[in-house]
């Protein structure tokens, strides 16, 4: 059989690391295919070869049969293949037009022309986006597609989708999901990478495993048992996260009154106990992460008040919080989240008013032994302490940020989707995690698009524009979560 896309034994190293070990993928023309493994695996590196963007250290990559082209060539792989990421490639200060139309020009731009050809484009690819609006003006959902847009538009007939859902609610999953069924009998060939193996069920006919840098299997999706697939991935059976029962005390760590910011959250007065796990929930627009960020100090209310543990820090001065005992794992893990070249040590034990010099030097024992414990509990693949994070997969590096805010046992804890991009069992580790800081008596705020993350809570504030609108607790049904997210029930 001759397969649209084909990566054969393919070697990638990285110093002393093994990304990938004569792994490879086999795509047939008009499927889409999964590839699912742990976080380290080697999908986002094999994503990188077959996109012409690292050259590997032996194997072999072709397109219908065709030997890939050389790795200068940026126009033939643009032709080929083309990939959505979780993080924009396009550039927010340029409009929509000017995105599309990036490096193909030619010499002179025709400004009139570039715009009605990139409204043409849009319409073709059946994208309801203003040519003319600046790309960063636009979410997730409508990046994605114009990245979407672009990439056939270049003729590409194969789309790699990496985590394409990481970032998008419920109702833009299955608009995703609608418009990669079109394509799909449109003739395109996607290959699909998620943590979300729900999704891979609902969207691809074959998935390949990959599993320390190794391809270990591919199968039909259908009629593959779930915990097999599971098993492929990790190695050994794994049973489903049990959450467990926690110690409610007296003291409230962590209370909001009367906070509202404009455009974002009105009137949210909250408050939560040691040693409880409070869930934040609500679709995208509905003001949870402003909230969020407003509790974690990373944001300034119009009005309001914040208490941690009886002190008020200054709204919007991060150390402030650090310094009053909260820890915060951040949406925008890049921006906010850890510095790519120092060392997972560092990055781990590095809560900001260390920084400030606020209690000196940490010793380089205690924050060898502190992180390596850290390691241990999250689960972070990693070559040890002294690795630089930015050389880690994604996930790995997203555990890194959640052990920093657990470093300084915090006694309020906030925590913005610490699952995205991570892998069935870390997912594991990471709950586990919060609870147990619940169990040293934190109080914790736990926002999360994913239903799963929220059965910790022992309850769930639900957000609905801006508002608070109900109090769920503990026992709830996924359907009564969702219908209260979508406004449909109070
Ligand atoms: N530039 C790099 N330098 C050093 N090591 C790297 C580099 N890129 C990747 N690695 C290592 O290669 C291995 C595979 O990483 P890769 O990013 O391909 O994993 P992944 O399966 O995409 O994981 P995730 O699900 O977390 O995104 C990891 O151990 C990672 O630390």
């Amino acid at each position: 059989m001759k397969f649209h896309v084909e990566a054969r034994n393919i070697v990638k190293r990285f110093g002393p690391t093994t990304a990938l070990h004569h792994a490879g993928i086999q795509i047939a023309a008009g499927e889409t295919h999964a590839l699912v493994g742990r976080n380290g695996a080697g999908k986002s590196t094999l994503v990188s070869i077959l996109t012409g963007l690292q050259r590997p250290d032996a194997g072999e990559v072709t397109f219908a049969g065709e030997r890939a082209p050389s790795l200068a060539d940026r126009d033939a792989w643009r032709r080929r293949v083309a990939c959505v990421y979780q993080k924009p490639t396009i550039i927010p200060a340029l409009t929509v037009a000017e995105n599309l139309f990036l490096n193909r020009q030619g010499r002179f731009v025709k400004w009139r022309e570039l715009r009605a050809r990139a409204r043409d484009l849009l319409n073709t690819y059946e994208v309801d986006v203003d040519a003319e609006a600046p790309a960063g003006d636009l979410g997730v959902e409508q990046r994605q597609l114009v990245e979407i847009a672009r990439a056939l538009s270049f003729g590409a007939t194969f789309i790699i989708l990496d985590e394409p859902t990481a970032r998008l609610d419920g109702p833009a999953i299955e608009r995703l999901f609608t418009r990669m069924r079109a394509l799909r009998e449109q003739g395109v060939t996607m290959m699909y990478i998620s943590h979300h193996l729900d999704e891979v069920y609902e969207i691809c006919q074959r998935v390949t495993v990959f599993r320390d840098a190794r391809h270990v299997t591919t199968r039909q999706v259908y009629g593959l048992p779930h915990d097999e697939l599971v098993t492929a991935m990790t190695g050994e059976a794994t049973a489903a996260y049990q959450a467990g029962e926690h110690t409610i005390g007296e003291k409230t760590v962590l209370q909001a009154s009367g906070l509202s910011l404009r455009g974002r959250y009105t009137r949210v007065d909250l408050a939560v106990r040691a040693g409880e796990v409070v869930g934040l929930a609500g679709s995208a627009g509905s003001g949870k992460i402003g909230l969020a960020e407003t509790l974690a100090g990373l944001r300034k209310a119009d009005s309001g008040t914040v208490t941690v543990n009886g002190r008020r820090p200054r709204q919007g001065d991060v150390p402030a919080f650090l310094a009053a005992g909260l820890g915060v794992v951040p949406e925008d893990r890049h921006h906010e989240g850890f510095v790519p070249f120092l060392s997972v040590g560092e990055n781990g034990t590095m809560p900001i008013m260390r920084k400030l010099g606020r209690y000196g030097l940490v010793s380089p024992g205690r924050r060898r032994t502190r992180t390596e414990t850290l390691i241990r509990d999250l689960d972070i693949k990693t070559d040890g302490p002294e690795q630089p994070v930015g050389d880690l997969s994604g996930g790995n590096a997203q555990k890194v940020v959640f052990a920093r805010a657990l470093v300084d046992d915090p006694s309020a804890l906030v925590v913005m989707n610490p699952t995205a991009g991570v892998d069935v069992k870390s997912k594991q580790a990471l709950l586990g995690a919060v609870e147990d800081a619940a169990g040293r008596g934190a109080g914790v705020v736990l926002v999360s698009d994913e239903l799963d993350d929220l059965r910790i809570c022992d309850r769930v504030l639900v957000m609905f524009h801006g508002r608070v609108v109900k109090d769920v607790p503990r026992g709830w049904t996924d359907h009564e979560l969702v219908a209260v997210m979508e406004g449909i029930q109070e």
